[in-house]
């Protein structure tokens, strides 16, 4: 994680497309934990993969797990995910391949997002047969509005680079990862003069009720994904989307 002028960039590196798991979470939660102690001026998301920024939860962490094991995974992701979204330093997702699912999250919890040509990336729960939680509904909700947001949802929409710009999704289309570095480090730039108390308190405010929504059901979320997850029918969609992307692989 180099910080350059104060500004880190934290590149995802777990081959071969940076799905969540446990552990995974865990180091990106740890990694926002210590931007904030170290009063970072701003952050850049991005990944290893030359393909896929993420390609979401870990499914292997939700097909068949020990009860346990499961509970500390949904944690363990609210966890990133709170300290991500409330984080009091500015935040721009270079989206450098697919961002699925909990890999859309990861960049709609950021401020700003770049995007390179030909990748897609929406919350597409819906068409695997699980359903994107309330707080991952909520930040799609915040970037692209309420009408947008209930038809994507609905229908799981995977949007390209260039449908992602039209309806909001993201704010910028770079040629390549390069240039998506060069564009996200230009927006922090143009947030560096700005007094970063006052900055600060307006992002929490805009986002706010996302995070208390979270922050108060804590409990309730998880009991939820538990319940939805250990249902025989969720099981078995889950395994044969895993077939499905091994097959594929084959
Ligand atoms: C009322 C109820 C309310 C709420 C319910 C509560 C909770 C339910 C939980 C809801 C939350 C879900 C959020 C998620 O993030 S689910 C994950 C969704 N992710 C995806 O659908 C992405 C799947 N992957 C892909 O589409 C492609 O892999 C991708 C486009 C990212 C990259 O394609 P590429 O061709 O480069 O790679 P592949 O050959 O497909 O994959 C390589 C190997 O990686 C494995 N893989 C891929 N994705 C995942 C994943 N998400 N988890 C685990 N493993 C993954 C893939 O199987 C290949 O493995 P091998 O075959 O090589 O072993």
């Amino acid at each position: 994680m180099p910080l350059k002028m104060g500004v880190a960039t934290v590149t995802m590196n777990r081959p071969p497309v940076n799905s969540l798991n446990t552990e995974h979470l865990e180091t990106l939660h740890r990694t926002f934990i210590r931007l904030e102690n170290e009063k970072c001026r701003g952050m850049i998301l991005t990944s290893s993969s030359p393909t896929v920024f993420s390609a979401g939860l870990d499914i292997r962490e939700m097909y068949k797990p020990e009860l346990e094991k499961a509970r500390k995974f949904w944690r363990t992701l609210q966890d990133m995910w709170l300290k991500l979204y409330s984080s009091p330093y500015p935040t721009v997702a270079a989206i450098n391949g697919h961002a699925p699912a909990g890999g859309c999250l990861l960049s709609l919890s950021c401020e700003y997002r770049v995007i390179v040509p030909k990748v897609r990336m929406g919350l597409n729960e819906t068409q695997l047969g699980i359903v994107a939680p309330q707080w991952f509904q909520d930040c799609m909700r915040n970037a692209i509005g309420e009408r947008e947001a209930e038809k994507a949802l609905i229908a799981g929409r995977m949007f390209s680079s260039e449908e992602a710009l039209k309806v909001g999704l993201v704010d910028e289309i770079a040629q390549n990862k390069e240039e998506c570095i060069q564009k996200a480090e230009a927006f922090l730039a143009s947030q560096a003069n700005l007094p970063m108390l006052a900055r600060k308190t307006v992002k929490l405010g805009f986002r706010h009720q996302t995070l208390s929504r979270l922050l108060t059901g804590r409990e309730a979320d998880t009991k939820i994904f538990i319940d939805y997850i250990f249902q025989p029918k969720v099981q078995k969609g889950l395994e044969m989307y895993l077939q499905s992307l091994s097959k594929k692989a084959a």
